[in-house]
């Protein structure tokens, strides 16, 4: 496949990204690698767009959106397949990430028609104040692996309907992803120069996203310390800023929580794309008064999961996504068994001609000084440990500098309110493991981010805030 630049498919031929599926490490397609070159004729194309683009009514924005989201749907198949080549979730996953990413453009779309301003009383009797939201502009996206399209739609549909114009930079694992969606965008009749995609070095692509002041917005969805580093470049000409990054999350199993719902939503939280989700469970901690019960039927449905080649049906996670990833797993349970852990399910990997398979672990007899109990594992580990009381639980899901997502089972009201205002987290499940939806704001607090994706508050994030003062 080619990069996508102002209604172009483009590339060089000599420079190529290749894509190999985690499953198999066989090779599954190529794209030409862009550069400085390329990020430059994206931006130029996004700035000559703008003008038509957010001159077009609300109306006929979202009615663009909403024929990418019907061809998102309409190609469910081939998209889910395309991102579990190249990602390596199961089909199951990548079907429902294309549902979830669909939503984005679906809930944006009536977005576009509710950007309103609003008149303030003057500040006298022949003053007036009229609030006006605008589109920010020129916004670049650069987006992780995780997930291939949601991540992507997650910032495409508000910018697009806000009037803002799009280039995206998607990660070297899934571009194949990236550049389909920049297909639906093109057969949809969105304007040539509306969406770019550029894939290449990140590095090159970058720098020329941060050096060009006509690009007015990064927003960036991966770790932590890419976070930084772009925030840094980005202050050499003020860019608006959103920040998706890295969580650490932590679940509390209240002594008196429905267990069964309790293992089942931790389940689903942690062993979710093999564990490679920001929100994903990471830590565990549980009153010691169900500590051995909880255990024992979380262990008991963890043995159940399924590891293999996401295309296969009846598997319940897939690979892993690289080497990397492989290590940092093998290396968090080594450490945690080192220092007390007992290993109940799982703990052990297979690595063979470039794909890499964990199998879903379960940890008992955790405590705070484990690697695992502090650093984003990123793969399907649970390790578990015991509370005695709710202000210690509380104390130790706050001691982290991330703040994305956090999860509490309790069926008391009283309790859940007061630990649902303690925890220093942007998301926080209250007896639910997935909390995401389009509706909702998505965003991390402390070092997990900046703004809001998704919810009404996702689209705020695209416009400026113009204030008419005027004396009639
Ligand atoms: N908060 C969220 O919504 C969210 C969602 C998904 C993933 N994440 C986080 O992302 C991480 C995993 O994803 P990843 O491995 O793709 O993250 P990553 O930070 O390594 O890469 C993310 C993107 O940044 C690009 N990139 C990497 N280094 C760069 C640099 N120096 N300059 C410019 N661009 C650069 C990559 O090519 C990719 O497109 C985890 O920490 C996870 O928690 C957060
Ligand atoms: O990994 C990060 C994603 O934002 C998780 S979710 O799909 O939004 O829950």
């Amino acid at each position: 496949m080619l990069n996508y630049i102002d209604g172009q498919w483009t590339g060089k031929e000599h420079e190529k990204i290749e894509v190999t599926n985690p499953a198999t490490g066989e090779l599954i397609g190529t794209v030409p690698s862009a550069g400085y070159n390329e990020a430059n004729q994206a931006i130029e194309a996004a700035h000559q767009a703008l003008p038509e683009w957010s001159k077009k009514t609300a109306a006929e924005r979202a009615g663009l959106l909403m024929k990418v989201r019907d061809l998102m749907l309409e190609n469910k198949k081939e998209l889910a397949e395309i991102m579990t080549l190249e990602n390596g979730k199961t089909l199951k996953e990548s079907t429902g990430e294309v549902a979830y990413a669909a939503s984005f453009m679906e809930w944006f779309a009536e977005e576009a028609k509710r950007i309103y301003g609003r008149t303030v009383p003057g500040k006298n009797e022949n003053h007036r104040i009229k609030v006006l939201k605008q589109p920010v502009g020129v916004v670049a996206a650069i987006t992780p692996w995780n997930f291939p399209a949601a991540m992507i739609t997650r910032k495409l549909a508000p910018a697009l309907a806000a009037g803002c114009t799009f280039i995206v930079k998607p990660p070297k694992q899934t571009p194949l992803t990236a550049l389909k969606l920049a297909e639906y965008c093109e057969q949809a009749g969105i304007p040539k120069g509306v969406v770019n995609v550029v894939c290449g070095n990140s590095k090159e692509i970058t720098n020329a996203f941060m050096d060009d002041e006509r690009v007015r917005k990064i927003t960036f969805t991966g770790s932590t310390e890419v976070g930084r580093l772009l925030m840094e470049q980005g202050a050499k000409t003020v860019k608006k800023m959103s920040m998706e990054l890295g969580g650490h999350a932590p679940v509390i199993v209240c002594e008196d929580a429905d267990l069964d719902k309790a293992v089942d939503m931790a389940i689903a939280s942690k062993y979710r794309n093999s564990g490679q989700t920001c929100v994903c469970a990471n830590r565990l901690y549980v009153h010691s008064s169900v500590y051995d019960e909880f255990v024992d039927k979380f262990a008991a449905k963890v043995k159940e999961l399924k590891v293999g080649n996401g295309m296969e049906e009846g598997v319940d996670l897939g690979p892993l996504i690289d080497k990397g990833g492989y290590e940092k797993v093998e290396h968090q349970v080594k450490d945690a068994v080192e220092k007390g852990a007992t290993c109940v399910v799982g703990g052990h990997g297979k690595a063979e001609n470039n794909s890499y398979f964990f199998e879903p672990t379960v940890l008992k007899d955790v405590t705070s000084d484990m690697e695992i109990m502090h650093i984003e594992t990123f793969g399907p580990i649970a390790p578990i440990q015991k509370f005695e009381t709710d202000e210690e639980a509380i104390r130790l899901a706050n001691d982290t500098p991330f703040g994305l997502a956090a999860y509490f089972f309790t069926e008391s009201v009283s309790r859940g309110t007061k630990i649902s205002e303690e925890l220093q987290y942007g998301i926080v499940g209250w007896n639910d493991g997935l909390p995401s939806t389009a509706q909702a704001p998505f965003g991390g607090i402390k070092q997990s981010g900046l703004g809001s994706e998704g919810g009404a508050e996702g689209i705020e994030e695209y416009l400026e805030t113009k204030y008419v003062s005027l004396m009639v």
